[in-house]
């Protein structure tokens, strides 16, 4: 049984007394890179998201053991009324919870590697969500979240799932299509937040009050409008500046190389299509050839990452167990990650309907396309969930292009619910990063080879 905080309350509408659930909550991929993020967000947020129980939940015993370990001392000294445990077992982690936090990785860094990899030599875009890897992902995340969703129903049926998981396009469309009476799974993606705060720096605003007008498939969309508290659209301002002066991430001076140059792209792409901000994984769609002779085959993002993140979140962690106290920790700090998922978790907890931009089905959102698609769009969050704002029609390029990469995304998760080659070579072929059909199926054969372990067998 849960407790209730009682919090003292103050805005400058009303003052007085708020009676707040404490939540128990799992966090599924407890071992991953992001959780100390996730984990100190959650000690910021005490205020707005009041907990009981943090469980954290991986399959890779010695990554959540380290993790685990850091998280009770983090908790010990901010938050000691919260109860934190950490388990490898399923059964112990769904039972009893009020929000699935989840951002699990199949396969781990060696497959993402192979997922990057391997399209590169041929040719071909490499990378964890877009194009070929992200639909190799996509195959090996599908499976372990269906589970992930049928034990969570098992053991606490009205928890709420809260995903990160990548490739978030197809794992949404995918957990749409396998569960489509569900209406407590909600997909997330923090590209858009980040961008904002990105923004936001770039016209020295306040993020907070900042309104975004969004439209588009997950790492596939565009900001229309960026209204200010005074109704104005800063959307042209910021187009001006980038196209004047580049674009760098908020946080540019933590991010590896690989991220600027994403970043920097941002100018090529509206310097080309002015009409709407791009998100940057654009990039591997309108320029496959030229990002291409960009990546090396042999210095992935996998290996930034390895020897970058993860490395120093792992050897981070290890010495503030060794040391017995979090108080002087240098990379647990607080970024869009960690921040968004806490507060969209309040916004749903205490009904706050605060706007967050998060993957909705279609079903007339964006008017002129198809129903099924799952967008990512502007939405209030409640204790009903999401309730998306409309976008009306579209216009024909942007149009072309959401058709064209849901036919992708249907495919693949169609690919594997039917175990169907045919339909996993349609869905690499129509995809703008490959579109010789004689290539996806060289990309889509050597990919069958090495997720053999984990894909459905496709005849
Ligand atoms: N949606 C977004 O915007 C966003 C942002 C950041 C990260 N992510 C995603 O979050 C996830 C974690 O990323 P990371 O870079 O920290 O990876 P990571 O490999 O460091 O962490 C993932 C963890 O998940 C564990 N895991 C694998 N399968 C599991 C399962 N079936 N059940 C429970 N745990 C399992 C792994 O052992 C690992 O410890 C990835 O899917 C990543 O793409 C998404
Ligand atoms: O290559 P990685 O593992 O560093 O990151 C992949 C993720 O990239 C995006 O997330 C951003 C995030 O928006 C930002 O807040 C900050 O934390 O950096 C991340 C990248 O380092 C993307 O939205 C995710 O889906 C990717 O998993
Ligand atoms: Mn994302």
């Amino acid at each position: 049984m849960n407790g209730w905080l009682t919090q003292s309350f103050t805005n400058k509408n009303r003052k007085g007394m708020l009676m707040m659930k404490k939540n128990n909550i799992v966090l599924v991929g407890g071992g991953s890179t992001w959780t100390p993020g996730i984990l100190k967000a959650m000690t910021t947020h005490l205020d707005q998201f009041a907990l009981n129980r943090v469980v954290l939940y991986d399959v890779n015993e010695e990554r959540q053991e380290v993790i685990g370990e850091f998280a009770k001392i983090l908790f010990k000294e901010e938050a000691p009324e919260v109860e934190v445990s950490y388990t490898t077992d399923a059964e112990v982690a769904y039972k009893d919870v009020d929000f699935v936090f989840c951002q699990m990785r199949t396969g781990g860094f060696d497959m993402r590697e192979k997922d990057e990899k391997i399209p590169l030599e041929h040719g071909v875009i490499g990378q964890e969500t877009c194009g070929p890897g992200g639909f190799s992902y996509g195959l090996r995340s599908i499976r372990d979240m269906e589970e992930m969703v049928r034990d969570v129903r098992r053991l606490s049926p009205d928890a709420w799932i809260l995903n990160y998981t990548n490739p978030a396009a197809i794992v949404a469309l995918a957990l749409d299509k396998i569960f489509p009476k569900e209406d407590k799974i909600l997909n997330i993606c923090d590209q858009p937040v980040n961008l904002l705060r990105s923004y936001s720096k770039l016209i020295d605003h306040d993020v907070n009050k900042l309104e975004p007008v969004y439209f588009g498939l997950n790492h596939f969309g565009w900001f229309t409008h960026i209204y200010d508290e005074t109704g104005r659209d800063r959307a042209p301002e910021l187009k001006e500046i980038i196209s004047n002066g580049g674009f760098r991430p908020v946080d540019a001076e933590q991010r590896d190389q690989s991220w600027l140059e994403t970043y920097a792209m941002v100018e090529d792409m509206l310097k080309d299509f002015p009409d709407y901000l791009p998100n940057t994984y654009l990039q591997y769609y309108l320029y496959p050839e030229y990002k291409v002779k960009k990546l090396d085959p042999n210095w992935t993002r996998t290996d930034e990452v390895r020897a970058g993140r993860e490395k120093k979140v792992f050897a981070e962690c290890r010495r503030i167990v060794d040391n017995g106290t979090a108080s002087d920790s240098k990379v647990v700090h607080n970024d869009a990650h960690g921040d968004m998922m806490v507060e969209v978790a309040a916004s749903i907890a205490n009904n706050e309907r605060k706007t967050f931009i998060v993957m909705v089905r279609n079903e007339g959102i964006i008017a002129n396309l198809p129903n099924d698609s799952m967008v990512e769009v502007a939405a209030t969050l409640g204790v009903n969930g999401p309730q998306p704002y409309a976008v009306g029609e579209i216009d024909t390029f942007y149009k072309g292009l959401i058709e064209n990469q849901h036919a992708f995304e249907k495919l693949t998760v169609e690919a594997y619910m039917e175990g169907s080659y045919t339909k996993a070579l349609q869905a690499l072929t129509l995809n703008r990063t490959v579109v010789d059909a004689k290539k996806a199926r060289i990309v889509l054969d050597a990919l069958i080879e090495a997720n053999k372990d984990y894909w459905p067998t496709l005849n």
